[in-house]
């Protein structure tokens, strides 16, 4: 633990703010408040991230020491680490709502691990900060453990996430509300230890575009550049305008691969937006389980659905506009911030189609066949509650002999498919033989290809995940764990570190999700109370 090399460039470079307590305030002239993490009563490791600890240098050991649960609780600090909160706004469901900033997150330092690459620390429920407004800077077991296994189970995906090295409980009770509706009850406190590169977000510089602090924003966006966008070289006019088009990318890139998985974010707010493209703040999220666009985890947007599956890529693009807003007085010209937008709409709309034809096992995406081919499908999906994950991942075992014209002709074709069915025996002739006709499409279109059967499996089974975080399991491992069982977060884990491999004996976790969860907080209604 003490071999960790710490180089806290953001508040080395930029400029704090002059106070040093911890009462919520208004922050100006500033990027960050310098505020240490409060001390626990009681702080105990339930699961740490092997792979994450690697990417810092600690073994196994390591992170079984009590000093690693002591760091990594916010109740000793290391040689070298130098705790802040950063100061950030941000555009609430389309509304700008002023000054938010890491209200409940503390950055303990910036480690240079022994490949050079930097790893910001930051904990998550580790007491009041300036920014903390009106709510108490912790965080309950419920929603760590959900931050938790999510951070992990994105990575080994293959989605951009920031990372979770640990999750400690904090031997106290925090008091939520869980549903807003006037039952407030006392749940376990924690702490998740999350990693970045960095966790800058959209609404970082938002902040200071707002208050027109221009020579703190170039400054901010100086450093950005310079530590996170080292090729882009000496900033410039058109140093700002590359970093917007590959902020644009990595973004598109991002959402993208959430489209690919069926994550839902569920509060897709600027302040949620990372400047590296990455899937950061894992609330009211979710995992479309029956495949409908228009579906939404977070209550708080139930009538809106303003950030439901569907609207992810174009809700995006608006907090890109907004970014380039913020930007604007460092270039003051409109017409090349126009152009770096069009950027996102083209990577997103080739980067989509792309994942669309690799999911179906296609080579490439080829327009004249796989438009409509695609477009269909998902105008199919939706009809009768279908689980998306079973369906792509069962589609791979549609028999469609290699080189022979695929018949399709009776229900059998479709066989693998009915475990993606809610109700099965509710499917209807007239769907059945629209599925079979897209089907035998499907076929022709294979064929076409030529990819013998099993390396298209092997293909498609590497894009269409068998297991994914569904939003049951989750609940059923933070049951367990609020009844002091930590066994099923620490099994889940493990699971998710391979979602593309069949697992045999974990079968039960590639299941769709039972009947009692349709209606279950939790599982399929989440709230922002964390
Ligand atoms: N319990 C809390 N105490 C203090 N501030 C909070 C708390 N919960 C949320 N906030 C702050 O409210 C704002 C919006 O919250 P949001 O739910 O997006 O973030 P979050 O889950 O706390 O954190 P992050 O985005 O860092 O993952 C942020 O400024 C956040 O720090
Ligand atoms: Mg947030």
């Amino acid at each position: 633990m003490n071999t960790l090399t710490f180089d806290n460039s953001f508040v080395r470079e930029l400029p704090g703010d002059a106070l040093t307590h911890r009462q919520p305030r208004r922050v100006t002239g500033a990027c960050y408040s310098r505020v240490p993490p409060v001390s626990v009563s009681v702080p105990g490791l339930v699961v740490h991230s092997r792979e994450a600890a690697a990417l810092i240098g600690l073994s196994e050991s390591d992170c079984l020491t009590p000093q690693f649960t002591r760091v990594f609780s916010g109740n000793e600090q290391l040689l070298g680490m130098d705790p802040f909160a950063m100061c950030y706004g941000g555009h609430q469901f389309g509304n700008w709502v002023g000054q938010l900033g890491d209200g409940r997150a503390i950055n303990l330092g910036e480690v240079i691990n022994r490949q050079g690459h930097r790893w910001v620390l930051q904990l998550k429920g580790a007491g009041l900060t300036p920014y903390s407004r009106t709510a108490d800077g912790l965080a309950v077991l419920r929603s760590s453990i959900r931050e938790f296994l999510c951070s992990e189970a994105m990575f080994h995906l293959g989605v951009p996430t920031t990372r979770a090295l640990s999750l400690v409980t904090t031997g106290e009770q925090v008091v939520r509300d869980m549903f807003y509706d006037g039952h407030p009850k006392e749940e376990p406190g924690a702490v998740v230890c999350r990693m970045a590169p960095s966790f800058i977000r959209f609404g970082n510089f938002q902040i200071l575009a707002v208050r027109n602090e221009l020579a703190l924003l170039q400054q901010l966006v100086d450093y950005t550049i310079k530590t996170d966008f080292p090729h882009l070289g000496i900033p410039s006019k058109e140093t700002y305008l590359q970093w917007i088009r590959q902020v644009c990318r990595t973004t598109a890139e991002m959402v993208i691969h959430w489209m690919r998985v069926g994550f839902v974010h569920g509060v897709m707010n600027t302040d949620n937006m990372s400047i590296l493209g990455l899937t950061i703040d894992y609330g009211p999220y979710g995992w479309l389980e029956n495949y409908d666009p228009a579906w939404t985890p977070n209550t708080t947007d139930a009538s809106g659905r303003r950030y439901c599956f569907g609207n992810q890529s174009g809700i995006a693009h608006w907090n890109l506009v907004q970014l380039a807003n913020a930007i604007y007085p460092l270039i003051g010209e409109v017409e090349p911030l126009q152009e770096s937008m069009d950027v996102y709409v083209d990577v997103y709309t080739h980067g989509w189609q792309q994942m669309m034809a690799r999911k179906l096992g296609f080579e490439k995406y080829e327009k004249e066949t796989d438009e409509d081919l695609i477009s269909d499908l998902l105008d199919l999906l939706p009809l009768v509650e279908t689980d998306m994950t079973l369906f792509f991942r069962n589609l791979a075992v549609v028999n469609i002999p290699d080189g022979a014209e695929f018949s399709g002709r009776d229900d059998t074709s479709m066989a693998p498919l009915m475990e993606a069915y809610y109700t099965p025996e509710e499917l209807t002739p007239a769907y059945k033989e629209k599925m079979i006709a897209w089907l035998k499409r499907y076929g022709v279109r294979l064929t076409k290809d030529g990819i013998p059967s099993d390396k298209r499996r092997e293909a498609m089974n590497r894009v269409n995940p068998k297991y994914v975080l569904r939003n049951y399991l989750a609940q059923l491992a933070i049951d367990k764990a609020e009844a002091g069982e930590h066994g099923m977060v620490k099994e889940l884990l493990e699971v998710m570190r391979h979602p593309y491999d069949e697992q045999p004996e974990k079968e039960h976790f590639a299941e769709k999700r039972p009947e009692w969860a349709r209606n279950r907080a939790g599982c399929s209604m989440l709230s922002c109370s964390s």
